[in-house]
């Protein structure tokens, strides 16, 4: 089974250090881990470097499985608008392995197709998607490769309420089923409560807190972070979920 393990863990842009000291105990294939924090805590910065595509100082040790890359979603994943939605899927299928498509390469692509929605697009141009299809096809992409660990920068941004949830629901799912580490990074915070098995809260660059999304996701620590005034409703049992009631500096401001 796979486990990533991040110790101390920094990157730098020139002078400018951006992480510092990031640390976890080991995330295990078959779990969500949602990544929160605010604009330019660092956690797409340090999705590209669990990604390898940035060096910097601390280990990053993936167990488990020989030769096991993280597969990587970018925040902004670019598309090249020649390719039809069915071409690009096969392309991505095909990445760094033989060229020749085979009849489990064919049953891949129409299992992400079937998973996804989106077999209606599949000859579809890419240039003529809308913001949310283009992020749909972009997440079929991904999980086509069959990866063990999965690094998702906002998978959900530009989809509507129905779509986040089916996606993050898939996402659990196939984590569960096939054995995937993921790593999603989210801006709302009732996502990471309702989907992810722990969390992680980067905020300045440094990590904050992690583990299971109802002990790490409190009063106290959305104050801190966010510099918000909330409260956390429905915990007895049911689905816990944050109310912002106003800004810590101003709280009346809704
Ligand atoms: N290529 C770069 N060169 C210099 N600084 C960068 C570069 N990329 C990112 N940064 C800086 O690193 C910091 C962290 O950025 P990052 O994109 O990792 O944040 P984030 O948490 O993903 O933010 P957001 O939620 O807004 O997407 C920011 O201050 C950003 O300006």
């Amino acid at each position: 089974m796979v486990t990533l393990q991040l110790s101390c863990v920094g990157v730098r842009y020139g002078q400018r250090e951006i992480l510092a000291d990031i640390s976890t105990p080991p995330l295990h294939a078959g779990e969500v881990i949602a990544v929160i924090g605010p604009n330019a805590a660092g956690k797409s910065t340090l999705f590209r470097r669990i990604a390898g595509l940035l060096a910097g100082a601390g280990e990053i040790r993936i167990t488990g499985r020989a030769g096991c890359r993280p597969c990587y979603l970018p925040q902004d994943a670019a598309t090249n608008a020649v390719l039809t939605v069915y071409e690009s899927i096969v392309l991505a299928r095909k990445q760094g392995s033989s060229w020749r498509v085979g009849e489990r390469d064919l049953a891949a692509i129409d299992a992400v197709l079937h998973d996804l929605e989106i077999e209606h697009l599949a000859f579809r141009g890419l240039g003529e998607l809308s913001g949310g299809q283009r992020q749909l096809v972009s997440i079929a992409q991904t999980l086509v490769r069959a990866p063990q660990i999965l690094l998702l920068d906002e998978p959900t941004s530009a989809l509507d309420l129905h779509r986040q949830f089916e996606v993050l629901s898939l996402l659990k799912r196939l984590a569960r089923e096939r054995r995937i580490c993921v790593l999603a990074s989210l801006h709302d915070i009732n996502q990471a409560l309702r989907f992810a098995d722990r969390v992680m809260v980067l905020a300045g660059g440094r990590l904050k807190a992690i583990g299971v999304p109802r002990e790490v996701i409190t009063t106290a620590l959305l104050g801190e972070v966010y510099d918000i005034t909330a409260r956390i409703e429905g915990g007895d049992g049911g689905m816990p979920y944050v109310v912002v009631e106003g800004s810590s500096r101003s709280p009346s401001a809704a």
